[in-house]
């Protein structure tokens, strides 16, 4: 740690002020409390939208399970949302979950059609891992027959369910709106927000291996 605050310290001449601060004023809100796992979603549109929500709402970690398909993100709709949020990627629903779980979250699988608790009456207090599904199938049942319980947006329509992405944000934003206003330890700890400074700070700055070896080979 201390030589990655030393490399830090040295990276940060690279970039201005502002970016700097900027940086730790989104750190601040960033949470792993909850993260979200996105099952087989085929149409890269969704996976990238709800990256971009991830993002947007402080969700610092999305897991992409792809047992079928390979490219998962588009540019074009994740508007750089990618080079912010970190991917983890399974190509196994079950190593997924087990990872989740070794991790410290219970697994919550988001659905149309199971009651058993709706958005508002959710209990944030314990750390969350949310699984979505895909729009034709929804949730494969590997994941529905494992998930320690289930989580529904109430819905008064004739349509039986939201697109995905709609619903991710939907459910993303109430829940870290909660988390922000609650007495829970949701944030990064320190040596986590180091450890994004020192991945941000490199992809920020444009000849960064040239940069870097200039550091590495500066007598210490
Ligand atoms: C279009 S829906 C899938 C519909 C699919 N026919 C089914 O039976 O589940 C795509 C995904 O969005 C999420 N979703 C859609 N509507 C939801 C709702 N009302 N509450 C919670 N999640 C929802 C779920 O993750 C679902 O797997």
């Amino acid at each position: 740690m201390k030589k990655d605050l030393e490399l830090l310290e040295y990276l940060e001449g690279f970039i201005s002020e502002n970016r700097k601060q900027r940086f730790l004023d989104i750190l601040e809100n960033r949470t792993k409390h909850f993260t979200v796992a996105v099952e087989d979603v085929y149409q890269m549109h969704n996976t990238s939208a709800v990256m971009r929500s991830c993002e947007v709402f402080g969700i610092q970690e999305l897991n992409v399970i792809e047992q079928k398909n390979s490219k998962t993100i588009d540019k074009q709709i994740a508007l750089g949302a990618e080079k912010w949020v970190d991917i983890n990627e399974y190509s196994n629903n079950k190593t997924c979950i087990d990872v989740l779980r070794k991790k410290g979250y219970q697994i919550i699988a988001t659905t149309p059609h199971n009651e058993s608790c709706f958005l508002h009456e959710y209990d944030i207090t314990k750390p969350t891992a949310l699984f979505f599904g895909t729009e034709k199938e929804g949730l494969s049942e590997d994941v529905m027959n494992n998930a320690d319980g289930y989580l529904k947006i109430p819905m008064v329509g004739f349509t039986e369910s939201l697109n995905i992405s709609v619903s991710a944000a939907i459910i993303i934003q109430d829940l870290t709106n909660r988390l922000r206003n609650s007495n829970i330890d949701w944030k990064l700890t320190d040596d986590e927000i180091i450890e994004k400074r020192l991945d941000w700070t490199r992809k920020t700055i444009k000849n960064i291996d040239f940069v870097e070896s200039r550091f590495n080979n500066e007598p210490k």
